[in-house]
């Protein structure tokens, strides 16, 4: 069985941080768009990733940020990975001469094989959930059936998942990696330890 990675998204606070690697998490993610309610100052951020050991994959998401204000963080902030999670453009992407992934939001008839060739140079992308008018972080699921078998590009699914429905969600799409943030809270940016565990334990096979 291939192994899949597993990316906890939204932390806020440096004890879910180092919670979240102890459970065997590979990447944290951390959301630099104001309007989401799990949103990270440069403060914050610097003093999270201070604290973790080696080996951990920091991951920063933006939603159509500003040039100048990304260029700003990416000065301040030392990101592993970045997650372009709005309307970005493919040369918006390349911009920062920094590997990237792209989430596509998947709702029924998106031609998913054609949406992924607009980002050749994305080093996976992100699968999460269309809900109109918000980009992510919305804790529903969508349809796995409507990811097609062997995409050409390591897969990141993301979207309502939880510890009840992971495994369920890796058998049907077979993904590189799952991404999660609600279905691993206690409140939204506060993550639950006993939650993590489960999830990442059910990842892993339970
Ligand atoms: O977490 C957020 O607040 C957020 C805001 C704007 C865009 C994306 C956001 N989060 C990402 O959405 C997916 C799915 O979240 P959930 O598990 O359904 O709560 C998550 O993996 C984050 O990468």
């Amino acid at each position: 069985m291939a192994v899949v990675r597993s990316k906890i998204c939204g932390i806020t606070r440096v004890e879910d941080a180092l919670a979240a690697v102890a459970a065997g998490a590979d990447a944290i993610g951390l959301v630099f768009y104001a309007k989401s309610p799990r949103a990270v100052s440069v403060a914050q951020a610097q003093q999270i990733i201070a604290a973790l050991p080696p080996f951990v994959t920091t991951v920063g998401l933006f939603v159509d940020i500003a040039r100048v204000e990304l260029q700003q963080l990416l000065a301040d902030v030392p990101l592993d990975l970045l997650q372009f999670h709005g309307d970005e453009s493919l040369e918006q992407c390349e911009g920062y001469g920094r590997p990237y992934i792209k989430a596509l939001r998947v709702k029924p008839g998106d031609d998913l094989l054609a949406l992924m060739a607009e980002f050749p140079s994305a080093s996976g992308i992100l699968l999460d959930t269309y809900v109109e008018g918000v980009p992510g972080g919305t804790g529903l699921a969508f349809d796995w059936s409507l990811v097609p078998q062997d995409l050409p590009k390591p897969v990141i699914l993301a979207g309502g998942l939880t510890p009840e429905n992971v495994a369920a969600a890796i058998a049907a799409v077979k993904p590189y990696a799952v991404d999660v943030s609600g279905g691993v809270e206690v409140s939204k940016g506060i993550k639950d330890a006993d939650k993590v565990r489960a999830f990442i334990r059910e990842v892993r096979g339970g």
